[in-house]
């Protein structure tokens, strides 16, 4: 389905974003690819290139520059004069770690995972609408179900739920044919996870690999919501809206506490 279709993956250097320009260059799909690292950038392209991409090609910056995401679209509309899928997938730093008080740090982190977002698709969804494509947000269990250490980065990932959820029924309601797949995921083996969490949370991490997989096929069926790891992230979600403070109690006790850095 995704055989010479033009897609832009934001926070492809590494992690699932990574993963995820992988498969889309199995598929043969075009890649514009964005993040801060031009060096890892350069690489994931070349790799993307062996591996059979239609073409591939990146912008480096960060997200946090408000004039990004209108250079990201300018040179989709550029250099393929269209837009098919708009995966949206990076985020800043964030520590998990007590909230420390710092209101900068929630501000950038909002700039860069929440508005950064907004002002991405707000810019491709004219070239959306013509080829009648399709968004895809990359969220997480943790912006559904607060648990503790993730303060901001959580109230980031509510933000996307709510902006993208309420503009999906706009386009409905406007019959605009854009589909909009969140993405909520579970604890995935990337690097920068597995770095984050690995001394508090001692479950396994499901595998990125597979989780990029899932993330392409639901945007590619224009599925409204992925789950991966599915079980998990459907347990979790039922679980929620029939005990939340069980499950609240439940997550609290499956932490090493102890282990948590204060920043
Ligand atoms: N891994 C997990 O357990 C989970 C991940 N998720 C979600 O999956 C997505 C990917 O996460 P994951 O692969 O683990 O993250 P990684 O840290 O591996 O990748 C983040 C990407 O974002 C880029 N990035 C970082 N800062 C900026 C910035 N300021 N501007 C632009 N790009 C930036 C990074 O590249 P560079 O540093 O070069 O800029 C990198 O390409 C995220 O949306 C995350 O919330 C959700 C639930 C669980
Ligand atoms: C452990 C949580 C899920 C509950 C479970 O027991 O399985 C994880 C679910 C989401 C994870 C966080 C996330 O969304 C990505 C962040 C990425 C950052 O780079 C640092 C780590 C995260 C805060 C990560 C931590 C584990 C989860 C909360």
């Amino acid at each position: 389905m995704l055989r010479g279709k033009r897609v832009i993956v934001t926070g492809a250097s590494s992690g699932i974003g990574e993963q995820m320009a992988y498969h889309l260059a199995r598929m043969e799909a075009h890649l514009l690819l964005t993040a801060r690292t031009e060096a890892k950038l350069q690489k994931v392209v070349e790799r993307c290139l062996e591996l059979g991409a239609a073409s591939a090609r990146y912008i480096s910056g960060s997200m946090d520059s408000p004039s990004l995401p209108e250079e990201v679209l300018s040179e989709a509309e550029n250099t393929w004069g269209g837009l098919d899928m708009l995966i949206l997938n990076h985020i800043g730093q964030s520590s998990f770690s007590y909230f420390s008080g710092d209101v900068g740090h929630v501000r950038k982190l909002m700039d860069i995972n929440f508005v950064s977002y907004v002002a991405l698709a707000t810019a491709a969804l004219p070239m959306l609408k013509e080829s009648e494509g399709s968004i895809v947000v990359v969220s997480s269990i943790a912006g559904r179900i607060a648990g503790p250490f993730t303060a901001p980065y959580s109230a980031t990932k509510f933000a996307l739920d709510g902006f993208f959820s309420s503009l999906r029924q706009e386009l409905i309601i406007e019959k605009v044919n854009v589909s909009i797949t969140l993405c909520i995921l579970g604890y995935i083996n990337t690097e920068s996870a597995m770095r984050a969490v690995s001394h508090v949370i001692p479950d396994t991490p499901a595998p990125k690999e597979e989780c990029a997989l899932e993330i392409i096929r639901g945007g590619a069926l224009r599925w409204r919501e992925v789950h991966y790891p599915p079980r998990t992230v459907s347990s979790m979600l039922l679980l929620r809206s029939f005990a939340p403070e069980l499950l609240d109690s439940i997550v609290r006790g499956s932490y090493r506490v102890e282990n948590v850095r204060r920043t």
